[in-house]
């Protein structure tokens, strides 16, 4: 399988406090890696680097052979959009939109027409059972409906990479089981790789690659073979 993102000695500061300390990661093709670790380990900012959102204060990241940092504000902006998604903890949807407007939205945005974007939309979300939804707006459906649109609009576009920062962490265990099933069966069914940040064990447990972060410093932990 060839590796799609590459992460080589990556250091992140804030002033003075080291965040990520030489993180190395080579994630392939589909594959669903996994970051556990305590609070304050510097997972979430690992994930800023990886997607593109801070600069590596030291190291580099390779999407495709490309070095993130080397990349214009306008080249990384379409890579973003068009090549990564993003889930976060609280959905993040936008509340004067429809669900299915929410799950356009990266289509949209990279210009596809809206009836291409919409039909997109409708299968992503009938995919995750969510088809009778599609007109409500955020505030018209539960916690788990809402990650679950998040996931859509994750999804929706293909993407290369989908960044999860604790995409279940707002839910019940029961629902936050359910919607990883189907997260990680909708990414694995098209080939997207995940990096997924998570306080849980069991959801890390899910993946094919796992990782530990403690106080900066990122461990492989273990590969599974599927
Ligand atoms: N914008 C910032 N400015 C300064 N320090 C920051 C900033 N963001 C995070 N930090 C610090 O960097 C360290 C790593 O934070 P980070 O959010 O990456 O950890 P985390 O493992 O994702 O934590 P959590 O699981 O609680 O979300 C922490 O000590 C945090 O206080």
């Amino acid at each position: 399988m060839s590796e799609v993102l590459v992460a080589q000695a990556v250091h992140l500061s804030y002033g003075s406090s080291q965040a990520v300390k030489g993180a190395n990661i080579a994630l392939r093709r589909g594959e669903i890696a996994a970051v556990t670790g305590p609070s304050g380990s510097g997972k979430s900012s690992l994930l800023y680097c990886l997607a593109g959102v801070l600069p590596a204060t030291h190291g580099e990241v390779r999407f495709e052979g490309r070095v993130l940092d080397k990349l214009s504000d306008d080249e990384l902006s379409s890579l973003r959009r068009d090549r990564f998604g993003f889930v976060f903890q609280y959905g993040e949807l936008l509340p004067e939109l429809t669900v299915e407007e929410n799950a356009a939205l990266p289509l949209r945005l990279a210009g596809q027409r809206k009836a291409a974007a919409f039909a997109a939309a409708r299968d992503v979300l009938s995919r995750l059972g969510l088809e009778d939804l599609r007109d409500r707006r955020p505030s018209q459906v539960s916690g788990g409906q809402s990650q679950r649109i998040a996931v859509a609009r994750a999804l929706v576009h293909q993407p290369t990479v989908v960044f999860a920062d604790e995409p279940t962490g707002s839910l019940d265990s029961v629902n936050a089981q359910a919607v990883l099933d189907e997260f990680l069966a909708l990414a694995r069914s098209q080939r997207t790789a995940v990096v997924l940040v998570t306080h849980d064990a069991e959801v890390a447990a899910r993946a094919d690659t796992r990782y530990t972060m403690v106080d900066g410093v990122l461990t492989l932990q273990g590969r599974s073979v599927r």
